[in-house]
């Protein structure tokens, strides 16, 4: 496990130098940000449901940080909203699937979007996920630093869609309120009266 999350930092450190790059950015930004700072693990066990159509896998949200590397095993399940329909993310031998947060919306000025994603249940399993979440856990409120949209993003027809917040805060929001349907960056916005 520390050796995956090892090697999970090292990709992780290069997508972010690839990301700042497309952003237009010198390839450093957003490590010096401190994107890559916290790195979060949560492994998932979906047993297998006698009556999937009846309920969801894990219901319909975005991840709150910056990036998700996701590991996903061959039983399926796992899909993403494009627009407006839900897509199958099949499962590739050898691949991850890459996630954009909210955080990395906010940071981007909605340049890269957080996307929705869920994961059906199945009656054949169990099925085994694990996420690696660029992002502080709660309790490790060590980066107190304020995350707003990119200064060198914006200009007068871009305007700062979000406030500056605590990448805690965000993350906060997830889990006090839950996947509840409303847009979690929508709380964040600096017009708070829009909601998509
Ligand atoms: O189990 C999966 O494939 C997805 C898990 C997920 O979306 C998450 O942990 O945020
Ligand atoms: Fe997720």
């Amino acid at each position: 496990m520390m050796e995956y999350s090892k090697q999970v930092m090292e990709l992780g450190l290069k997508l972010f130098e690839l990301l700042s790059e497309a952003l237009g950015l010198d390839p450093n930004h957003l490590k010096e940000m401190d994107c890559a700072k916290g790195l979060y693990v949560t492994a998932h066990y979906y047993p297998p449901c006698p009556e999937p159509d009846l309920t969801l896998g894990f219901s319909n949200h975005t991840d709150s940080g910056f990036l998700t590397l996701l590991l996903q095993d061959q039983i399926g399940g796992l899909q993403v909203l494009h627009k407006d329909e839900w897509v199958d993310v099949p499962f590739l031998p050898g691949a991850l699937v890459v996630n954009i947060g909210d955080l990395m919306e906010l940071i981007t000025n909605a340049k890269f979007k957080s996307l929705y994603h869920r994961v059906l249940a199945n009656n054949i399993g169990p099925r085994i996920s694990v996420a690696f979440f660029f992002r502080m856990h709660l309790q490790e409120s060590s980066n107190s630093r304020l995350y707003g949209p990119i200064k060198e993003l914006l200009s007068e027809e871009n305007l700062p869609i979000y406030k500056e917040v605590r990448a805690e805060e965000v993350v906060e929001y997830r889990y006090t309120k839950g996947l509840n349907g409303i847009p979690l960056l929508s709380h964040f916005k600096l017009d708070a009266s829009s909601s998509d």
